[in-house]
């Protein structure tokens, strides 16, 4: 609570994620949530101590090459090189620092390497898929890595996952994790993807596709894409691990 002033006592704001921002638990089209959405009413577990004062992933931990994806291997990946970079931002637009940002992808070729992932596309011997860094004092971070390929999967018939990235951003404790995805702009791939497309509010939708940025490419070197996280807000970003609050 903020301290009072001379005459008015000054109320933290709050803005509500409008509805429709964030897929819903069971979406049609999107055939794993018809299995694994939860079927009875969500239950609140209150964080107690440990749970939001456990220990965090610090900069000291962090590996030189974790936010380069590209120089993790003896040689580089194949693909094209790519700047990801943006700004972890909250509800009044001020950067967020120091909060460990984590990605995932599949490489060039669309394949993951997952145990789970073997359809007829090639592993990368220079590509694990994996990053982190931490944001800096103003909030932004910056991954280098390759653009991802577009992957079969089994939802239906001819089904194509749009190249995307994952992002994992962590609060002040571990139990405090957001999840959501980046694409790329004018990806063909769209209108057939059910995963893109739960996401109901269609500005919502618009905000996971990452900006082409050209100030930030860098000649002979490698295209830039931008990509600001909103943690809350009319602007919030899509999370899939954001449940709706019961009022
Ligand atoms: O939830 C899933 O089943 C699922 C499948 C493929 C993906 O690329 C993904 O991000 C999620």
């Amino acid at each position: 609570m903020a301290a009072p002033t001379s005459d008015k006592l000054i109320l933290p704001r709050y803005r509500r994620d409008p509805e429709g921002t964030h897929p819903p638990l069971d979406s049609p089209g999107y055939r794993s949530t018809a299995l694994r959405h939860p079927k009875q009413p969500l239950v609140l577990l209150p964080q107690m101590l440990t749970e939001v004062t456990g220990p965090l992933l610090g900069p000291g931990r962090l590996g030189e090459f974790d936010n380069d994806l590209t120089r993790q291997h003896a040689e580089e990946p194949q693909g094209q090189r790519i700047l990801v970079h943006g700004r972890l931002l909250d509800g009044d637009g001020r950067g967020i620092p120091n909060s460990l940002i984590e990605i995932w992808q599949a490489n060039a070729g669309g394949r993951y390497r997952h145990i789970g992932d073997n359809w007829p596309a090639p592993l990368d011997p220079n590509f694990d898929g994996v990053g982190r860094t931490i944001t800096d004092s103003e909030g932004r971070y910056e991954f280098t890595t390759i653009k991802p390929g577009a992957y079969p999967w089994k939802n239906h018939d001819n089904a194509w996952r749009p190249a995307h990235i994952h992002f994992s951003v962590f609060g002040q404790a571990f139990t405090q994790r957001l999840v959501t995805q980046m694409y790329f702009p004018d990806d063909p791939l769209f209108f057939q993807d059910p995963i893109f497309n739960s996401i109901p509010d269609e500005k919502a939708r618009q905000r996971m596709i990452s900006r082409f940025d050209y100030s930030r490419t860098t000649d002979h070197w490698a295209l830039a894409f931008e990509f600001d996280i909103v943690v809350r807000g009319r602007e919030q970003s899509v999370f899939e691990n954001e449940e709706e609050e019961d009022e």
